[in-house]
């Protein structure tokens, strides 16, 4: 059962009356891998500017639905739409980015930026990501922290509306998790739409507007970090967490 902790953020009369401002839509989205039924039945909408967070255990089907929010996977069944259509930019950084071996970080940001109609200025998106210091590096001379920073800067060409970020902390240093959730704050104030996934609750907990809950494919819980932490009972996101989901067991077994 979901436990439904979400505010009335939405019943104003601004919000009702306009539906063509949300960024992701997406209904009733399942998928099984095999026998593995990975996603039942979920449904999340995000609005322009919003941070959401999906946190669940391990295998509990984060990385499947960023895919169908990205659309890079289309699920068995359900529906994803993308802003006002097809012209909605989406920038998408893969759990494993991966880039072609012999170019360097500021020449693999260039090539994709011929995907985009505007000028796009590389240095300012290096600056951004903190890889100015390694704009002539090659790219299979960067760290896995860097070459997912490389991958957060490629999500962002081009300024897209909505933003879906799988684990783009994980292998980062401190001071760059810190980074990485003020980049987030800096997009959706912006406002760009932001949904992505992360073990990194503290930060999670200061920065997202509503922390999705996902366990064995299903919302187990949703709403604002505070909220979620005071219906648990707990003193933050953390604590929350290990009272609302099992992860004894890896799931998907
Ligand atoms: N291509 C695939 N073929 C078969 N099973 C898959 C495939 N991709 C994912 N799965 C299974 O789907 C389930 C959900 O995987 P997913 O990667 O979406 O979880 P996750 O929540 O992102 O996990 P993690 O936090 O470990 O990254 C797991 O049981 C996984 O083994």
């Amino acid at each position: 059962m979901v436990r439904e902790v979400a505010s009335e953020r939405d019943s104003t009369s601004e919000s009702v009356s306009a539906p063509s401002h949300v960024a992701i839509e997406a209904t009733g989205l399942s998928h099984a891998f095999g026998d593995v039924v990975v996603l039942d039945d979920v449904t999340l909408s995000v609005e322009p500017g919003e941070i959401v967070a999906l946190v669940g255990p391990n295998g509990s089907g984060k990385t499947t639905l960023l895919q169908f929010l990205s659309k890079v996977r289309a699920p068995d069944s359900g529906t994803v739409t993308i802003g006002a259509g097809d012209r909605t930019r989406v920038g998408y950084l893969p759990q494993r980015p991966e880039f072609r071996e012999g170019f360097t970080v500021a020449d693999t940001l260039r090539f994709y930026t011929q995907f985009v109609e505007e000028g796009v200025d590389i240095g300012t998106t290096l600056d951004r990501v903190g890889l100015s210091g390694a704009a002539d590096r090659r790219v299979e001379a960067l760290s896995g922290g860097m070459t997912r920073l490389l991958g957060l800067g490629r999500a962002l060409v081009g300024d897209p509306d909505v933003v879906v970020l799988d684990e783009p902390a994980s292998g980062l240093d401190p001071g760059m998790v810190e980074r990485l959730f003020e980049i987030v704050a800096e997009l959706a104030d912006e406002g760009t739409a932001v949904v992505l996934s992360s073990h990194n609750l503290g930060p999670v907990e200061r920065t997202a507007d509503r922390v999705v809950i996902l366990d064995g494919g299903r919302f187990v819980a949703t709403g604002s970090p505070q909220e979620l932490v005071e219906s648990a009972g707990a003193t933050d996101l953390q604590t929350a967490f290990g009272a609302l989901v099992s992860t004894e067991e890896v799931e998907g077994r």
